[in-house]
């Protein structure tokens, strides 16, 4: 994408603000938008929003709104207009049909950005299968529009050469990309077994996009990389990290662990993104802990935040510790910001700087190296489940069968440390009555 202001086509964007959706979080997703088709390339020339009860099955926007769309598209001579929300193929077919030029959607946008960034095999087949998802039940509604290919901002890609074949054979092929991933994912699986049988612990960066991750893996990797490797250092751009990557990092107090990278989340991630890389997103589940990054500095972070709760929801893993790390706090004189109650820990840092990275270090090590807790308990009868718990997962040094219950003594891993601390007993008194 070659930045000359005046080649980049010109983006019309259209907002509809309807009385369901919260204001903060719909300006929040608009204002994405013109960073979104900027980062496609295009160059935002105006924007027109309307506020209505809700979409007009339609046209979407009302019939005024259109014409005021059609009168401005042609005055300011307008390539592209990008509607805020997915739009329906009935909506595409008769917007085509009214407006002098192309007409795309918010998913369109970000497949797009995504097609151009994709570098690994599975990062594009997983573009691709999405694109080809997002077509097929639009396939009859591109008319005059799409019939004027040549490039530019919607119609890269696949989209290009596959137009013209009929939802068979885009069918045959969408089967033929699931078979390709499958294979591609059997690869990596296998290298996620290795590192399991190593006893690597991993840690999943996660966030919302341009909040730093990668920056922070680069700041991580320099500062305590293991051995040589190296790692992109971060762009202001929107999704600049599509496919995964991972870094080995020594912890100060000893041992090492894997910081994979991943692709950001955004407001209304398209649904057929998400499907198609459910199994890069799914990295995370094989994570010990997730680094939640924010960009402290942005006004709606609390808005982002919420965000990347709902997608780790989506994947089950809230399970997991996570450290939440507020990021770019140096945009922040001194701000306060309070804690994450969802998070285990909470680190404010500056990646650009270096602040705050030796806590975050430290956090890190606590997570991972959090040393098993040496008890002596006395277990009522009816806990059978937590003592069989403690034989799995504990060093037992000695086991009695008392009145009131089973003595145990041992090294108790931080998670059951908490529940057993109501059952602990002083083994000295124990001792003394003879009882164990
Ligand atoms: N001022 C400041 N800028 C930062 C800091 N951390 C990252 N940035 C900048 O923020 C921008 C985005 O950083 P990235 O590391 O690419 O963000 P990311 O989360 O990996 O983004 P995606 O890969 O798009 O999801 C870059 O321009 C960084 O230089 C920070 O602590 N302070
Ligand atoms: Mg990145």
């Amino acid at each position: 994408m070659i930045d000359l202001g005046r080649d980049r086509e010109k983006a019309i964007l259209v907002g509809l603000h309807t009385d369901r959706t919260d204001t903060r979080i719909w300006k929040l997703a608009f204002e994405e938008l013109t960073g979104l088709v900027e980062t496609a390339g295009a160059r935002v020339v105006a924007s027109l929003v309307q506020n209505r009860s809700e979409a007009d099955p339609a046209t979407y926007i009302g019939k005024g709104k259109l014409q005021e769309l059609t009168a401005l598209a042609e005055e300011l001579e307008a390539d592209i207009i990008v509607f805020d929300s997915e739009l329906t193929p009935v909506h595409v077919r008769n917007l085509e049909n009214c407006l002098p030029c192309k007409v795309l959607d918010r998913t369109q946008i970000i497949l797009d950005i995504f097609a151009e960034r994709a570098k690994t095999k599975e990062g594009k087949l997983q573009v691709e299968l999405a694109q080809l998802s997002y077509l097929m039940p639009r396939l009859s509604g591109k008319g005059k529009a799409m019939s004027r290919l040549g490039g530019g901002i919607g119609t890269r890609g696949p989209g290009e050469t596959k137009l013209e074949i009929d939802r068979r054979r885009i069918r045959g092929k969408i089967a033929d990309l699931k078979t390709e991933l499958r294979e591609v994912r059997l690869h990596r699986s296998t290298q996620r077994q290795r590192r399991k049988k190593q006893q690597v612990p991993v840690i999943a960066l996660v966030g919302y996009t341009n909040a730093g991750k990668s920056t922070i893996l680069h700041a991580l990797t320099e500062r305590f990389g293991a051995g040589s490797q190296t790692t992109a250092e971060g762009q202001n751009r929107l999704f600049d990290t599509l496919d995964p990557t991972a870094r080995k990092i020594g912890l100060p107090q000893g041992g090492t662990v894997i910081v994979t990278d991943t692709v950001g989340f955004i407001q209304q991630l398209p649904h057929h993104l998400i499907d198609s890389f459910r199994a890069t997103l799914e990295e995370t589940n094989e994570a010990d802990v997730l680094l939640h990054i924010v960009d402290a500095s942005h006004p709606a972070h609390d808005i982002q935040m919420d965000t990347v709760y709902q997608v780790l929801n989506e994947l089950h893993v809230l399970d997991k510790p996570i450290i939440t790390v507020f990021n770019k706090m140096d945009y922040l004189n001194g701000e306060f910001l309070p804690d994450d109650p969802k998070a285990l820990y909470t680190v404010k840092m500056s990646a650009l700087n270096g602040n705050g990275l030796p806590q975050l270090m430290q956090a890190i090590d606590s997570c991972i190296n959090t040393k098993s807790q040496h008890m002596s308990v006395i277990l009522p009868y009816d806990e059978g489940s937590l003592t069989s718990a403690l034989h799995e997962r504990c060093k037992v040094y000695q086991q009695r069968f008392l009145e009131n219950g089973i003595y145990l003594d041992l090294d108790a891993v931080p998670e059951l440390a908490k529940q057993l601390e109501r059952f602990q007993v002083n083994p000295e008194i124990l001792e003394k009555e003879n009882k164990v």
